[in-house]
């Protein structure tokens, strides 16, 4: 740990509005904090802040967050802010996983189930024994999987399932009736209790039952989260947020911090809804405040993430930044004749900011979809330039593999020792949340890919907006956008520019 810091150190280098949410320790907070604002810095100096002049119990303060590595980043500043090992900077998923397994002999003599990573047998069972047909294939199971996911963070029961399609339209994965997936949905379970097994969401789901339903487990719970941080809120479901409310009980020392316009999970059950309603909900709040100063990106990355949002009509919800940054190159758009001639366009491009001294870990290409990469990493070879690939894995990784399997997990050690510097990055919009690159390349950027499958109104279309900026924002220098006009250059359709170009 470093050296203690004395309050006056903690607040310094906040600017007024950071400075104002770190002072004010009690009672409900909400932040909402625009791309590069500073969210992790204010609510790290706000956490340690409150411990310093005691106001908290470092040993009761909880700080959640949605993926492996935005926790890791939590607890690296918390450290390096003297803040106590017992504060407790976790996801969701494995700081409700820690409180189960500390209750679990208190409520019963059963041994604590398996935390199951792959739940596609228990999937192919479910879907064999309902339809009776034969194995689903590999993209049919990951979207029955999807599915089940969806209703479980949305808080829909089996039985509820059909009714909720009716209302809102939705169709179920592989063709099935609502009754059929309501079927599976309820084999799923079974095959998993059978097995000793639970999924992520069950870890959620039943530590919400045990703070519902065993008052003493619910006690020694509750006693850890005296003061509770939610990072991404814009990101929470109905099941992380009726969790925050059972691990609050009515009481009212929770911060929460987050962006509505990088709400990029919606299609997975995430809303920004508890962020823009938390006013309402925890009225009276003690400080509601906006940080809309993007210290990361120069003002002409910024006007045009400004420029992609002011077109939506949510944008009365949106924050527009302000950059104090000095003036950077204006953003380059490029049109080619090709997604091969765009790849290599975009290799030449790093080739020369490599030549001029740029570190490859500050450059990186980003696309809408896994797909798009492959062409991105033939011409990054073809050049010579070592790269590192970050796909959509479905989900942000919420829970560690040291986790799961008491080992140690490569990808976070890897990620805390910094490697990867020496390496361009090829990464999807979802997996780059939360990073930030000096020089951006943003490929893809035609109808049909961004927005992808070019909806022409609605949540669908709102969501690849944010996508768009979200994908923007990573820039903190130079922002390169670009789009091919065919697949290749003779075949396929004649591509137009994305609307949010
Ligand atoms: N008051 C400040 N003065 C100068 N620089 C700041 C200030 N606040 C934040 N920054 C810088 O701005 C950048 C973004 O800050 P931070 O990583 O805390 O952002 P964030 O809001 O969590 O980002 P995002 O939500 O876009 O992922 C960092 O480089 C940080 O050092």
């Amino acid at each position: 740990m470093s050296e203690r810091k004395t309050t006056d150190d903690l607040l310094e280098g906040l600017d007024a509005s950071q400075h104002t949410a770190a002072v004010t320790v009690d009672g409900p907070v909400r932040i909402i904090a625009g791309a590069g604002a500073g969210k992790t810095r204010t609510i790290t100096h706000r956490i340690a802040y409150a411990c310093a002049c005691q106001a908290w119990d470092p040993s009761r303060t909880l700080a959640v967050t949605f993926s492996v590595k935005a926790a890791g980043e939590l607890r690296s500043r918390l450290t390096k802010l003297g803040v106590s090992e017992e504060v407790t900077a976790a996801t969701f998923h494995s700081a409700a996983l820690h409180q189960l397994r500390r209750v679990w002999a208190d409520i019963t003599d059963a041994y604590f189930p398996q935390v199951a990573e792959d739940l596609r047998p228990f999937m192919a069972r479910a879907f064999q024994r309902v339809t009776g047909l034969d194995d689903p294939d590999p993209i049919q199971l990951r979207d029955l999987l999807d599915e089940v996911n969806w209703t479980k963070v949305s808080l829909i029961a089996p039985e509820e399932y059909s009714r909720v399609c009716a209302a809102t339209h939705r169709n179920p994965p592989a063709a099935l009736e609502t009754s059929k997936m309501a079927d599976v949905i309820e084999a799923f379970e079974t095959e998993k209790t059978a097995h000793g097994a639970i999924d992520f969401n069950d870890i959620l789901l039943m530590t919400c039952h045990v703070l519902e339903e065993f008052e003493e487990a619910a006690q020694k719970i509750r006693q850890q989260v005296g003061w509770l941080t939610v990072d991404e809120y814009q990101d929470v479901s109905p099941l992380q947020h009726r969790l925050m409310e059972l691990w609050l009980n009515k009481q009212s020392s929770v911060c929460v911090v987050g962006d509505p316009a990088q709400t990029i999970y919606s299609f997975a059950g995430a809303s920004s809804y508890y962020l823009l309603d938390f006013d309402h909900e925890f009225a009276p709040v003690s400080a509601d405040i906006q940080l809309n100063t993007d210290y990361r990106s120069t003002p002409q990355v910024v006007s045009y993430a400004n420029r992609i949002l002011s077109a939506s009509p949510e944008r009365a919800d949106y924050l527009k930044l302000s950059s104090p940054k000095e003036d950077g190159p204006r953003v380059n758009c490029m049109r080619y004749p090709s997604d091969m001639d765009e790849a290599q366009g975009v290799v030449r491009r790093i080739e020369r900011l490599l030549s001029r001294g740029a570190q490859p870990g500050q450059c990186a290409i980003l696309t809408r979809i896994n797909a798009q990469q492959k062409i991105m990493c033939t011409a990054l070879k073809q050049a010579g330039i070592h790269y590192r690939v970050r796909t959509d894995n479905g989900w942000q990784r919420s829970i560690s593999a040291a986790e799961l399997s008491q080992l140690d997990s490569t990808e976070l050690i890897a990620t805390l020792r910094g490697e990867g510097e020496g390496l361009v990055t090829v990464s999807t919009i979802h997996a780059a949340k939360g990073l930030e690159f000096n020089h951006v390349f943003l490929v893809g950027c035609s109808e049909g890919l961004l927005p992808f499958g070019s909806p022409q109104s609605g949540a669908a279309l709102e969501e690849e907006r944010r996508l768009m900026y979200v994908a923007v924002t990573r820039a903190s220098e130079s922002l390169h956008i670009s789009f091919a006009d065919r697949k290749d250059g003779t075949g396929g359709g004649q591509r137009s520019p994305s609307r949010f170009v």
